[in-house]
């Protein structure tokens, strides 16, 4: 969500810790909105959603740096007719809305708008997020009117009116079109996090067989070998490091593993090895990088692959262009001003060239993909039948394996009538993946790993946890870690505490009553996970890092792992980490069983302790993270002390 830069992120220091776990130190014996990325990617000044383009030709290679700029103007000024017709209608649109906006702080709210803060809060939302959401909600109840950038506001954190929104009236009143400071982006086109209704629909039937619970599975395989390089090259005889850091470029690789099955062949351990060799020979544990994102290293381990191999080249083209892509983002959620992307700016040329990059690469890789399963199976529709009888236990089908990343199981999708996805959509949901799903896991592991660091006690029940369950030398795999529901009970902890979609935005479509309120069509709505998921009415002690709340739903009868519990809006109504209703995160599964074998392998090795209390951050927050509320709320770093255990692996 919103975008801050210059200003002070609101300080929190850690959660006391209250309710400890059972006395074996195991806790228990049995077992819960885009940006996103998450969620797609806020920022807090309105602004036309990108126009959407016809379907692209292949784009040409990326013009060498130092004529970019220019190569780009001029393919601006030899564009398509379409195209100028489409950003001419862009501007107008924006210029009628800028209109309405200035027009809108002059008069008074409409009939039987929710209370709230008198004229314009952009100030003081843009100072202190979190403060101005929870002193808002504090102030004027559930439902607050604001005025924000010119637009019309509801923030909702009461838990009846946040199912409205999200689950009964979804998609019928509450849609993602025309949500202030949500814009949409080239990057992701309109994928699943920005579109709605048949497309949205057609789109996430086709890709939730790839999200199921199997298909997750199978992405064990790239989490654990991403999670090991780590901890072999990098973190090798352990120091103080930036883990937040750390864990961008992990996700980043597990991501890209995932999607494209960059890492399930010979080149992908190759590529691992260099990145253990690499890291292990540079003193590893003594690094602190802070800032945001930082991809750097990815791009080394990328680039240390064997470069003959074509999935080489595309792992460090994509590398390379999301870096450029995802830097973007986060300096135009900084800015709290957002520029449409159509405009020919300096930054929006180069990120427009980060994105003709991608494309270039990912549209060679559908087609790739779609010629090999042509030639292995005779057709897509022959390689998706064999998947299918595969899945359902015929084993003529398994003769010639089909792989398992999220290309090949969203090109392989089938609807109903038999179609799959164009060659278009198929890209705009793989580059939606990658937005939603990167930058939100590692917000959670750096949380979670700070949590553990301020509270040792905690860190210690799941370290008992985890050696029960593989010992000191066993891998956690996707089995293991369904029995360690303590770790899962500290993950769900840190999504409530810091959620990484802190706000969720929908776009009223018609006039809609909301509690007693009355909401104009086209009035923003926010729902702030964040609030409610600390309301002391429903939490008890609700600023504690209190895993043990978890304990009760996790031996509650029927209990079918995490995602169950998270079905409508929580076990209380107010636990949402993954949104809810029909546009909740479809990679929820994906992100849990991320956390918890990253977290599991790490915690197997490494002791996390928070940095003395020396120099500034020293005093009662102990060094712990502060947040940086800007898209997601991720920490501004997490620096922690990281100490082999011995005796492992
Ligand atoms: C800790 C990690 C994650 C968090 C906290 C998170 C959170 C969310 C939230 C809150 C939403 C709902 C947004 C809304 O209602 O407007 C969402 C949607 C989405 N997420 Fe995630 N997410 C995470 C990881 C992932 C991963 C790993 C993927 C994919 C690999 C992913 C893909 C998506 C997609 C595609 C949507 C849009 C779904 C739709 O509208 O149909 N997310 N996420």
């Amino acid at each position: 969500m919103r975008p801050v830069a210059a200003t002070a992120p609101a300080g929190a220091p850690p959660p006391s810790v209250s309710g400890s776990p059972q006395s074996n130190g195991r806790g228990p014996a049995t077992l819960q909105p885009p940006p996103p990325p998450s969620s797609p990617r806020p920022s807090i000044s309105p602004v036309a959603r990108a126009p959407t383009l016809p379907p692209r030709p292949l784009p040409p290679p990326a013009p060498a740096s130092s004529d970019l700029r220019l190569d780009l103007w001029v393919s601006l000024l030899q564009a398509s007719a379409t195209q100028f017709a489409s950003a001419a209608s862009s501007a107008s649109a924006a210029a009628s809305g800028a209109a309405t906006r200035l027009q809108r702080l002059t008069s008074p709210p409409p009939l039987n708008f929710p209370a709230g803060p008198s004229g314009e809060q952009t100030l003081a939302l843009l100072s202190d997020p979190l403060a101005f959401l929870k002193t808002s909600t504090e102030r004027y109840g559930p439902l607050v009117g604001l005025l924000l950038g010119g637009e019309r506001v509801v923030l909702v954190t009461g838990r009846e009116e946040a199912r409205q929104v999200l689950v009964e009236q979804a998609g019928s009143v509450y849609v993602k079109e025309g949500t202030a400071f949500f814009p949409g982006s080239s990057l992701a086109g309109n994928g699943l996090l920005v579109s709605d209704g048949a497309v949205w629909q057609r789109q996430r039937r086709l890709s939730n067989p790839a999200f199921r619970r199997a298909a997750v599975e199978a992405y064990a395989g790239a989490m654990v070998a991403a999670t090991e390089d780590m901890l072999e090259g990098a973190w090798g005889r352990g120091g103080v490091r930036d883990v937040y850091a750390d864990f961008n470029e992990l996700t980043l690789q597990v991501t890209l593993e995932a999607l494209f099955g960059f890492g399930a062949d010979t080149d992908g351990r190759q590529r691992r090895a260099a990145a253990r060799e690499q890291g292990a020979g540079s003193g590893a544990g003594s690094a602190t990088t802070p800032g945001p994102a930082s991809t750097s290293s990815s791009t080394s381990s990328a680039s240390s692959t064997s470069s003959s191999s074509a999935s080489s080249e595309d792992a460090q083209q994509i590398v390379a262009a999301v870096e450029k892509a995802f830097m973007f983002f986060t300096q135009r959620a900084a800015t709290g001003f957002v520029i449409p992307e159509w405009l020919p700016t300096w930054d929006n040329l180069e990120f427009a060239a980060a994105v003709q990059q991608l494309d270039r690469v990912v549209y060679g890789m559908i087609n790739r993909r779609r010629d090999e399963l042509i030639s292995v199976h005779g057709s897509v529709t022959a390689a998706a039948c064999a998947v299918a009888a595969a899945s359902s236990g015929n084993p003529v089908s398994c003769a010639r394996p089909v792989p398992t990343d999220l290309l090949t199981g969203l090109l392989l999708s089938r609807d109903e009538d038999g179609s799959g996805m164009t060659d278009r959509a198929l890209r705009d949901e793989l580059m939606t993946l990658l937005v939603a799903g990167q930058e939100t896991s590692a917000i959670l592991l750096g949380w979670a790993s700070a949590l553990l660091a301020a509270h040792p006690e905690v860190q210690q029940a799941v370290v008992e946890e985890v050696l029960a369950v593989c010992g000191r030398t066993d891998v956690p795999d996707a089995q293991s870690v369904r029995q360690m529901p303590y770790l899962e009970s500290v993950v769900l902890e840190t999504l409530r505490l810091y959620s990484p979609a802190y706000m969720v935005g929908r776009c009223a479509r018609v006039d809609a009553a909301l509690g007693p309120y009355s909401l104009p069509a086209g009035t923003t709505v926010l729902v702030s996970p964040y609030v409610m998921h600390r309301d002391p009415d429903v939490w008890e002690e609700p600023e504690a890092f209190k895993p043990s709340r978890w304990h009760d739903l996790q031996r509650r009868e029927g209990y079918q792992g995490a995602m169950s519990l998270m079905a409508n809006l929580g076990p209380n109504g107010a636990y949402l980490p993954f949104g809810g209703g029909p546009r909740n995160c479809i990679g929820a599964g994906f992100a849990m069983m991320e956390a918890m074998l990253v977290l599991a392998a790490v915690l197997q090795r490494y002791s996390l302790e928070l940095p003395a209390a020396a120099g500034a951050g020293a005093g009662a927050d102990r060094g712990f993270p502060k947040p940086k509320p800007l898209i997601t709320l991720r920490p501004e770093a997490a620096v922690l002390r990281i100490t082999p255990r011995g005796g492992g692996r």
